[in-house]
């Protein structure tokens, strides 16, 4: 007798493949304009692959938006034209092809033969000739043209390099941008700082001159490092630690924090004792802030409301703000931000910070300090908002900052007394991401 096998026990889809995955991902954020975290997080064949695979997806589409000026650059170099738009798919290909071959340092044959498996179907199957050919090029002399290349240049979108050289010059836009062409450390923030030394050795971190640990790439899945089921630490950015600490002693305080999920900040306020009112205008955000704390044994109160308008019953002892903004200091950890922003999204996003910035001043009790903090180098968002505010009369003054409250790193510190954190500065430990901060302190 034979059996049949009932059509819905026949997978609808082949089993996963890294490099299939990679390309689909690739094309959700450069085609349908997702953020790379929404399109891992909707990419449901990710988890049908092994925890190699997975990294391997992950770790090839990212290195493809950080570099994806130089590999565009090389595979033009290829091309008597350019390709139509509609065969966009095929200059994906190659892109993930190229990356592999020149930047991530896959043998040849399989960097070549499993790009060629992707174009065996669909509208790209007539161009495994010219796919064959570019690469096959590319393995020969791609290694020499990569050495002429200005690849600091050519990756960063030309709006970014202007603006960054005109803010910092054209050296430290350089520093900035190969900064952000690698791979980032990943870094923790401790319940207990007491404990660092001994973290430390257990998780082989260092730990920064700012108190963050800092663990070197390519370390596994967060979730299965030790402390991570106990709520020992939680991940966050040593630049990102360091906004909530300009508030001074906080225990015992009414501590407002403004646009606070996901809650790393919240985590360090709580963790410092304070009584903590977290505000974020995303009820899911919210949601994810509180399983956040709750991993850690904080709690905080949370309320879902737009913090432009938003106004605590009592006025608070101090107040932290860390504004919604274009997050291009944040680069090296979502290369993505670099094609989906714009210059021209600016302007509305700073109005929405300066509406923020004004009513947190207003949200502060007398004398209370207000931190105003952004993950963005563009100075539109940093000290020209605080100024912009200030000159329309709200009634607080800036404080400097002492290097002192930043592990006492002297180059955080601007002129003004502001924290400028570039991703360039701490580079013999791996960088930072880029954050703008200033202390205004409301008037008495
Ligand atoms: C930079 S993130 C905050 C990161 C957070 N402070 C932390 O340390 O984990 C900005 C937050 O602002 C929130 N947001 C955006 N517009 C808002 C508004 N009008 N009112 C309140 N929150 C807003 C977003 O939902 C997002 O969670």
């Amino acid at each position: 007798m034979s059996v049949s096998t009932p059509a819905s026990a026949v997978p609808s889809f082949p089993p996963a493949n890294a490099r299939r995955v990679a390309l689909d991902l690739l094309r959700a954020v450069l085609r349908g304009r997702h953020s790379l975290d929404e399109a891992l997080a909707n990419e449901g064949r990710l988890a049908q692959l092994d925890v190699r695979d997975r990294a391997f997806a992950r770790h090839l589409v990212a290195t493809s938006l950080r570099r994806l000026g130089t590999l565009d650059a090389l595979i033009a170099r290829c091309l008597d034209r350019p390709l139509k738009r509609e065969f966009g798919i095929v200059q994906d290909l190659l892109r993930l092809g190229t990356c592999q071959l020149l930047i991530l340092g896959t043998p040849p044959h399989a960097a070549v033969a499993e790009t060629l498996r992707l174009a065996e179907k669909g509208k790209q199957a007539g161009f495994k000739k010219l796919i064959t050919a570019v690469l096959r090029r590319l393995e020969r002399e791609g290694a020499s043209w990569l050495a002429d290349l200005d690849t600091a240049q050519v990756d960063t979108p030309a709006w970014l390099w202007d603006s960054w050289s005109a803010a910092y010059g054209e050296s430290t836009a350089r520093a900035i941008a190969l900064a952000q062409s690698v791979e980032p450390p990943l870094d923790l923030s401790l319940l207990d700082a007491g404990g660092a030394e001994s973290w430390a050795e257990r998780l082989g971190a260092t730990v920064l001159p700012t108190g963050s640990l800092r663990l070197p790439t390519g370390r596994g899945e967060v979730a299965r490092l030790p402390g991570f089921d106990e709520g020992a630490w939680w991940v966050q950015d040593a630049a990102a630690a360091l906004p909530a600490r300009l508030l001074g002693p906080v225990a015992g305080k009414r501590v407002l924090d403004l646009c606070a999920a996901p809650g790393g900040k919240t985590a360090q306020l709580a963790a410092a004792g304070a009584q903590v009112a977290a505000v974020d205008a995303d009820p899911d955000r919210l949601a994810r802030l509180i399983e956040n704390l709750n991993r850690l044994s904080l709690a905080a109160a949370t309320v879902t409301a737009d913090a432009c308008r938003w106004r605590p019953p009592r006025p608070a002892e101090a107040v932290l703000l860390d504004a919604p903004c274009s997050a291009t200091g944040t680069l090296r950890r979502h290369p993505d931000i670099a094609h989906l922003k714009r210059a021209e999204d600016l302007p509305s996003i700073v109005a929405v910070q300066k509406r923020m910035l004004a009513n947190a001043i207003a949200c502060a009790e007398p004398g209370a300090p207000v931190v105003y903090a952004v993950c963005s180098l563009q100075p539109e968002e940093g000290p020209e908002v605080v100024a912009a505010v200030l000159a329309a009369g709200a009634p607080a003054s800036c404080e400097r900052i002492d290097a002192d409250e930043v592990g006492g790193l002297t180059e955080l510190i601007d002129g003004e007394g502001a924290l400028r954190t570039l991703p360039c500065h701490l580079a013999q430990h791996g960088g930072l991401d880029g954050f703008y901060a200033r202390r205004l302190r409301k008037a008495v």
